[in-house]
């Protein structure tokens, strides 16, 4: 039978979900809850039932799962409207950033059944990485309902230890838009060497592709990929020599990681 599936929040990330679980088969049943009325337009144009409030959901309405991707500031004020559907029956998916499992276990019931999710925005197009952790009340076949809802979205990686939230988090919950500022500042770059503007977005963009894929489906590391485009004495090599001169760039990714972990921590202890 097809789960029900409740979303609540559907901004960037709840819509970028919502889209891959559209290539699910069976589907699910989808129903939506997001206040921003052209959000919900959107809801509905891809025929999915959106409902701009909690108190709009028929009475006799019961879901298998619900997502919670509001933001971490609002779960104390939203949670309460869901916490009637907590108890065995209902998995709660939060993909929120720092909520811990206890927080919502505290905003709904003490022994709800819930996984926490952290997801990017890539799931859009089927290529997120979605890192999972269940509570102890999360039973055998609603962890398989979940992990087969979010595989929808990309890939899958069940974590053990929910302190690692945090900074999967840090790495690949934001790293998306690590990658896409890469893109912007490859292109700028490219705009300061000469090349048209239409030009440098082309490049930048296509080189980050190409080289992701290449990564990903080459039996090299990345390390001996690198190695393989520095010709000695040559371009790369001059151009290493400022990146990783003295770890440059491995030092500023790891502060900028370091900062993403560090606010999912605080985000968790605010709510
Ligand atoms: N963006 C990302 O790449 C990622 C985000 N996340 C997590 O996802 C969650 C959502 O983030 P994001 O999508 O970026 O944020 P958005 O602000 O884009 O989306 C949240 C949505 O929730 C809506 N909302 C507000 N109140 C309610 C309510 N009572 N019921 C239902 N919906 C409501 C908001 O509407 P309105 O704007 O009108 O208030 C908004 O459209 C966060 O917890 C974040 O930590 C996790 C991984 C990646
Ligand atoms: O910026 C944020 O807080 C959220 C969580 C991960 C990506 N976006």
């Amino acid at each position: 039978m097809a789960k029900k599936v409740l979303l609540v929040g559907c901004g960037n990330m709840g819509f970028a979900m919502l889209q891959g679980w559209l290539a699910l088969q069976p589907s699910p049943e989808i129903t939506v809850v997001e206040p921003a009325a052209p959000l919900r337009q959107r809801i509905s144009d891809l025929a999915v039932s959106a409902l701009a409030s909690a108190d709009d959901l028929a009475a006799d309405y019961w879901p298998d799962i619900v997502v919670l991707a509001v933001k971490p500031q609002m779960f104390a004020g939203v949670l309460p409207d869901y916490a009637r559907f907590a108890g065995p029956s209902t998995l709660f998916v939060s993909i929120a950033a720092g909520v811990t499992t206890a927080t919502i276990a505290g905003l709904t019931r003490a022994d709800a059944a819930i996984v926490r999710c952290m997801p990017n925005t890539p799931a859009a197009i089927g290529h997120g990485v979605m890192a999972l952790y269940a509570n102890g009340q999360v039973s055998a076949e609603q962890a398989e309902a979940a992990a087969t809802l979010l595989a929808a979205c990309g890939t899958v990686v069940a974590i053990e230890d929910e302190a690692l939230m945090d900074a999967v988090t840090a790495v690949s919950g934001s790293g998306p838009a690590y990658v896409f500022h890469f893109i912007e500042a490859l292109s700028e770059a490219a705009r300061k060497v000469g090349l048209p503007d239409d030009l440098a977005d082309l490049m930048a963009l296509k080189t980050v592709e190409g080289a992701a894929r290449l990564a990903a489906t080459s039996d090299d590391a990345p390390g001996t990929l690198r190695e393989k485009v520095t010709s000695p004495g040559g371009t790369t090599a001059a151009a290493l020599g400022v990146l990783m001169g003295e770890g440059a760039l491995s030092t500023l990714l790891g502060d900028a990681v370091e900062a993403a972990r560090d606010r999912s921590v605080e985000l968790g202890k605010s709510e």
